[in-house]
């Protein structure tokens, strides 16, 4: 029989023997990791467990929140706030930031996520995930405030995802590489399938939404012209292109064969950086893609580099294979466009 490793094993190593990570971390991704094991059971259940559907509300956003999105938000809040390690937490389903009650143990760490990501996905049976980012609290802060979260994502101590599709997937770094486990059902734990994720350098795989076309800044157009013209073109081969509308599962086929992402800022709302948001979906992928090799940028600085203004910003998202999403970075600049 095969020695399998589980995550509760590899944050041990990666806490005692390489002494990468505090153990109060370990064990807040631990939890993180417990949360995601039973909103990948809710998911399962679908039509059977009443779980899909619209909730019938909207979160801060002006979106619709599905059954599925207040679910994988409650299952988070409720498992971090008892056992997190958590000073407070801040999702995409609530407009404002979640102090741990003082009943609870008091942690030194923030946790943001986007509890379930491409949720327009969840009736249709196509991959969706839960995108999680732990920060530090400020050493300075005394009780705990939105502005502690204004933290660029450079100061992330860990950041990850999980991927519920034809299996669930965590897909963990905590700064020095990036690892993926699977569940194993039977045994009920993540097990280590991959480390030391590597993104490939370059692609022929574009994804990006492309009936927002007429919509674009000129240097995006010109990249996927470009890229369209395959072998007659500039580039001189043929491309691929996917687009899941799950964020998750994007970045998944990204980290496991490489490509290139983007969501970019576009004419369509133009006050608005982006589509994505910054704090709990740019962030924590941007990390994972550098953490693989790969670059993540908003068309005119790195995306760990912009410093949040505020809990839900949103951002322009040019991501994945290093020399792709330079060449779309240097067409930017090239144009002297700075949206971001
Ligand atoms: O429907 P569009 O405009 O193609 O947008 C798809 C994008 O929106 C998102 O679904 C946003 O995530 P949420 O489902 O968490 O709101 C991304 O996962 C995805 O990349
Ligand atoms: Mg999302
Ligand atoms: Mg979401």
């Amino acid at each position: 029989m095969s020695k399998t490793i589980s995550l509760t094993r590899y944050l041990v190593e990666k806490q005692r023997v390489d002494g990468h990570i505090p153990a109060h971390l370990r064990l807040l991704i631990e939890v993180v990791a417990r949360a995601c094991k039973r909103i990948s059971l809710a998911i399962n259940k679908g039509a059977v467990g009443g779980v899909l559907g619209s909730a019938g509300s909207e979160n801060v956003q002006g979106e619709v929140q599905k059954k599925l999105d207040i679910i994988a938000n409650e299952v988070l809040i409720e498992a971090n706030e008892w056992g997190g390690h958590l000073a407070a937490m801040a999702s995409e389903e609530m407009e404002s930031i979640h102090v741990v009650p003082n009943r609870y143990p008091q942690g030194e760490y923030l946790l943001l996520f986007d509890p379930l990501d491409g949720s327009s996905n969840i009736e249709v049976n196509v991959s969706i995930g839960t995108i999680f980012s732990v920060l530090h609290m400020p050493e300075e802060s005394r009780s705990v405030q939105e502005n502690d979260f204004l933290q660029s994502g450079s100061r992330q101590v860990a950041a990850g995802y999980c991927i519920y599709g034809p299996q669930t997937t965590l897909v963990l770094t905590v700064g020095d590489g990036v690892a993926s486990f699977t569940l194993d059902r039977e045994q009920g734990s993540f097990v280590l399938t991959q480390d030391n994720l590597r993104i490939p350098e370059d692609t022929h795989e574009f994804a990006i939404n492309m009936s927002n076309m007429r919509h674009w800044d000129a240097p995006v157009r010109r990249y996927i012209d470009e890229c369209l013209q395959g072998k007659d073109g500039p580039r001189g081969k043929d491309f691929n292109m996917r687009w899941i509308a799950s964020m998750v599962a994007d970045v998944h086929r990204i980290m496991t064969r490489g490509g290139i992402f983007m969501y970019p800022w576009d004419q369509r709302e133009p006050d608005k950086p982006g589509k994505l948001r910054l704090m709990y979906e740019a962030n924590p992928m941007a990390w994972l893609i550098e953490q693989a090799g790969g670059a993540a940028t908003n068309g005119r600085q790195r995306i760990l580099d912009v410093q949040p203004q505020k809990l839900h910003e949103r951002v322009s998202v040019i991501l994945g294979s290093k020399n792709e999403v330079e060449r779309v970075t240097r067409y930017h600049q090239q144009a002297g466009q700075t949206q971001g």
